[in-house]
């Protein structure tokens, strides 16, 4: 059976990088609900974005260590969301908004992917990142051999992924998703329409080489 690996693009801000990011490909947009970001966008305009998305892309919330009563703001502004925990947030944490999530691991030497799935049994996936001062949106690619072969849910591979390296990291990897931030932009919180493209290209390259 052909797999199609997913691609998120994450932190966007501006309707056209929306517009291109869903022309391009994308099959989930992210919005970065983390006020210390440079990406961030507050729930009423992540709610604007949002709306440009046309059926069976979903838009993906992201926060960082929020109360619960701003995940509840971004909820009611993106109703249909999947949510994207990137904090240290406890499962409890990620269970108290009801709806599904994915759970960011901050992947390094000697952190324990199993036991970390094992405390999240819950999200619908592990979003894998490097681990970077500031949670994520660095740029920063990790050994993807510290992946263990067995995580019992679906992988979404992120961290420094760009076009020139996202075929490689697919292929490897196998994951069930990618997610890019910086690897498409020309500036933090700028997309780039020309790499977004090139980038779900490079997937696609990726997927049709696991036919052979
Ligand atoms: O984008 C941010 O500024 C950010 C800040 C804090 C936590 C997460 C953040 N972004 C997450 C992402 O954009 C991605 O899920 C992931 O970190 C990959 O980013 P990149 O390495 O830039 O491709």
């Amino acid at each position: 059976m052909k797999h199609r690996t997913r691609i998120k693009i994450c932190g966007l801000t501006r309707e056209a990088d929306v517009d291109a990011a869903v022309a391009a490909g994308a099959d989930a947009i992210g919005f970065v609900l983390y006020p210390k970001s440079p990406r961030h966008v507050d729930p009423a305009r992540a709610g604007e974005l949002a709306r440009r998305l046309p059926p069976f892309v979903t838009p993906v919330l992201l926060f960082v260590n929020a109360a619960p009563d701003e995940v509840a703001a971004g909820v009611q502004a993106v109703p249909h969301a999947l949510l994207q925990f990137h904090g240290d947030e406890t499962t409890e944490q990620c269970l108290a908004a009801a709806r599904p999530y994915l759970r960011a691991a901050r992947m390094a030497p000697g952190f324990d992917l199993l036991d970390f799935a094992a405390r999240h049994p819950e999200a619908v996936g592990l979003l894998l990142d490097a681990h970077i001062e500031g949670y994520g949106g660095g740029g920063k690619a990790f050994d993807w051999s510290l992946i263990p072969a067995n995580v019992p849910c679906p992988v979404v591979l992120s961290g420094g992924l760009n076009p020139a390296s996202v075929t490689d990291g697919v292929l490897r990897v196998r994951p069930w998703a990618v997610d890019v931030s910086s690897g498409v932009e020309s500036a933090k919180g700028i997309k780039d329409a020309a790499l977004m493209r090139r980038f779900c290209e490079a997937v696609r390259e990726a997927d049709s080489r696991l036919l052979d």
